[in-house]
């Protein structure tokens, strides 16, 4: 694992983006994408380039079971608010969370991660060392699921609703093993409440315990990290 330590969140969106450039002049055209606040700086360098990701692909990570993509808490509003309005992408696909049918949701968006093998993706982490919405006990082989979000993870998330009973309980996740599959991967991890899942992840064993402590187990692997959220790495 490659260990990037940046000042703040402002200079790992600059050192993201500086992976995410080289790699689409190395041909890549298939951009996994996170949510959440960690990724927001890669997506503002993103958009203020002169980069055109027209004849791209993105496959995003994961969305809220029950959500319309134009409910404002979705992570499809999410995706076009800071970055595909702006910066349209030829595709751009995350789970149909709108979809009760979990079987067909699901299915569908496997066959869209096979038909469009991602060349570099980017992750966020959760507190508890989630990745997507796979949170401590997610198979390592596991495909796109229905998941039921941790106490914490619902918790971490309310400050984006209006109060804690609007959190939804069930997300579609793309799976580790899809995630495990993409050619390289970025994950950026900011502040202290990040710190015990960053040492896990990259100090820890590999353990579904914490589902990023898979990654050790990739060969392509940069971690961005900030002071704070780098302070318990050994
Ligand atoms: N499903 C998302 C994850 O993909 C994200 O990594 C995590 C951390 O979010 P943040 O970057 O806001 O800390 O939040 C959510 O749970």
């Amino acid at each position: 694992m490659n260990i990037i330590k940046v000042k703040d969140q402002q200079m790992g969106g600059k050192e993201a983006f500086n992976l995410v450039k080289a790699d689409i002049e190395n041909g890549a055209k298939v951009l996994g994408l996170a949510t959440g606040s960690s990724p927001i700086t890669l997506y503002n360098e993103m958009t203020s380039s002169d980069i055109d990701f027209s004849n791209m692909t993105s496959v995003n990570l994961d969305e809220y079971v029950g959500l319309e993509a134009d409910n404002e808490q979705s992570y499809h509003y999410f995706m076009n608010e800071h970055l595909f309005s702006k910066k349209p992408f030829k595709n751009s696909y995350v789970p149909d969370g709108s979809n009760p049918d979990a079987e067909a949701a699901t299915k569908a968006y496997d066959k869209i991660i096979e038909d469009n093998p991602i060349d570099l993706q980017i992750l966020g982490i959760g507190r508890n060392g989630h990745i997507g919405f796979n949170e401590p006990g997610s198979p390592f082989d596991g495909k796109t699921r229905k998941v039921g979000l941790t106490e914490s993870t619902i918790e971490a998330n309310t400050r984006f609703f209006e109060n804690e009973k609007d959190v939804p309980r069930f997300a579609y996740s793309m799976g580790i093993g899809s995630i495990m599959k993409a050619k390289k991967i970025v994950l950026l991890a900011y502040g202290e409440n990040k710190a015990d899942a960053i040492a896990a992840t990259v100090d820890g064993p590999v353990t579904e315990d914490c589902p990023a402590s898979a990654l050790q187990n990739h060969p392509d692997v940069t971690i961005i990290v900030d002071e704070a959220a780098a302070s318990k790495l050994k």
